[in-house]
């Protein structure tokens, strides 16, 4: 894997390669979309970054084929069954099909608007990966939860319903976990980098002691929540920060800034 620049050490933060993803959420349009895959292809784009970028489903071929080869396209949901009489969903396998290799599970939107339970959620993620489709887990807690000192308590049982169904270690390789507290999302009220840092190697100790070492060391937890093009520097500098997950700001050129913030350090 490559690594992140001018750190001089040899540790597992270095071995983890630095993930930006795009959430666009249920915006765009072909012409959004022919603009958003302009400033990408424009770049730059540190190559030692991933980049992956999730499209409304709609909307996943027309940008797959048109993004630039460095940067995958990613679903922001699927269903837990391969086919069958499930009106309205998509499944890993169409996914594949139609060369999407990634999905973001369990957002908070998805969790709160839609009531996804943490025990569908679990499933649709076990589903993904055994079905070879890389997944980006949300996880993250509400404002009152914080506010009452439940942080810990949410993510974790979150996170821990996830792992009970992940029968394989070797699907660790197709996870990463994204914190974000949903008071972060599109409120412009961002987590400190410490807060987040807190958090992310809370969630490391947790795997490290419920999983295994190696899957703690080498999973990558990015954080999401009003990332934009000042506060992402300060954010990347955190030991457990491994990347972000970007809603608002992935719709627009300071996307590249974000995908670059770890360039120099
Ligand atoms: O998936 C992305 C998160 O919901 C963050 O969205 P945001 O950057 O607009 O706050």
């Amino acid at each position: 894997m490559a690594n992140r620049g001018g750190f001089n050490c040899t540790c597992w933060r270095m071995q983890r390669r630095f993930f930006v993803g795009g959430n666009w959420k249920m915006n765009g349009s072909l012409h959004n979309i022919d603009e958003i895959i302009g400033f990408l292809t424009c770049g730059p784009l540190n190559p030692d970054v991933e980049v992956v970028v999730a499209a409304p489903a709609l909307y996943i071929d027309y940008a797959s084929k048109k993004l630039p080869p460095t940067v995958a396209i990613s679903a922001q949901n699927c269903y837990k069954e391969e086919k069958g009489a499930f009106t309205g969903e998509i499944s890993p396998a169409m996914l594949k099909d139609v060369g999407c290799r990634w999905v973001i599970l369990g957002h908070s939107e998805r969790r709160t608007i839609f009531e996804e339970s943490d025990e569908l959620i679990a499933e649709k993620c076990a589903h993904a990966v055994e079905n070879g489709v890389s997944i980006i887990a949300c996880i993250g807690e509400q404002l009152e939860e914080r506010e009452n000192d439940l942080t810990e308590t949410v993510v974790f049982r979150q996170t821990k319903a996830i792992v009970e169904k992940i029968s394989c270690l070797e699907y660790w390789d197709k996870i990463v976990l994204a914190y974000e507290p949903v008071w972060a999302i599109g409120t412009g009220k961002t987590a400190t980098p410490e807060q987040a840092q807190d958090v992310h190697k809370k969630l490391r100790k947790w795997l490290n002691d419920n999983v295994c070492p190696d899957v703690a060391k080498s999973v990558r937890i990015i954080y999401g929540g009003s990332v934009n093009e000042k506060n992402c520097r300060e954010l990347a500098k955190k030991e457990d920060i491994d990347g972000f997950l970007v809603g608002g700001a992935s719709l627009k050129p300071e996307f590249l800034k974000i995908v670059n913030a770890t360039a120099g350090m």
